[in-house]
């Protein structure tokens, strides 16, 4: 299966979910647009034990930690969401990771959540739990359904917020896949223990 990570903003967790579901079906890592650095592939690269991930090299590397759309100007390109095709791997499964959110301009017509929609991939939305999260996430899923994008499930990471997840899975129909604690430490053992719990509910 392919996937599409997605979440309601930057620094949610994507990198740390991205890594999590590589584990837990060896698929391949893709990031194809990386703004600044470090660059999320090696985060995955440095807290997988399998060895059957295959990282593949990032479209763009921009230089700036910013909007793509920002940081491609920046870099004079222009990202245009046709120019991305799916890379071509003999692993049954890959991950795709977007760049901070859902709605994060590449261009001035097109947003990151137009690359799935234009793959027929799958999405899997990270959310978090800080106050003010519950009307991001809806937001967020108000936009998935509106553009009729699949789904497959909600993530939670960080502190968490039993009511807030309550309300957030009442309102968007999606099923949770999993609870990511705020861990003192992202290690290889974190990572293999998540992927060990994900994998009964893919
Ligand atoms: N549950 C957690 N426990 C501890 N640290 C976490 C947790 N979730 C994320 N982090 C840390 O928070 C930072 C941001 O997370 P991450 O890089 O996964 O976000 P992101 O959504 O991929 O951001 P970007 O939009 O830049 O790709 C990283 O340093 C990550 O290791
Ligand atoms: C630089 C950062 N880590 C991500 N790569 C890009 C985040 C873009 C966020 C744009 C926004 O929503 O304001
Ligand atoms: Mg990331």
């Amino acid at each position: 299966m392919n996937y599409f990570i997605t979440a309601i903003g930057t620094d949610s967790g994507k990198t740390l979910f991205s890594t999590i579901l590589c584990e837990a079906l060896e698929a391949d890592y893709w990031k194809p647009i990386q703004a600044g650095f470090p660059r999320d592939t090696d985060f995955v690269a440095a807290h997988l034990s399998n060895l059957v991930t295959d990282l593949i090299p990032e479209k763009y590397v921009l230089n700036t930690p910013a909007s793509p759309h920002y940081a491609a100007e920046i870099d004079n390109v222009e990202l245009r969401a046709e120019d991305f095709d799916l890379p071509k791997t003999n692993n049954p499964n890959l991950v795709v990771e977007g760049a901070g959110g859902a709605l994060v301009p590449i261009n001035n017509s097109e947003f990151v959540i137009d690359l799935p929609k234009q793959w027929d991939m799958p999405v899997i939305l990270v959310a978090n739990l800080y106050l003010g999260s519950i009307n991001h996430t809806l937001l967020t899923v108000s936009e998935l359904k509106r553009r009729n994008i699949k789904v497959k499930g909600i993530v939670f990471n960080g502190p968490s917020n039993p009511s807030s997840e309550s309300i957030i899975l009442h309102h968007s129909g999606y099923q949770c896949l999993l609870r990511i604690k705020q861990e003192k430490e992202i290690n290889k053992e974190v990572v293999r223990k998540y992927a060990s719990e994900l994998k009964n509910n893919l």
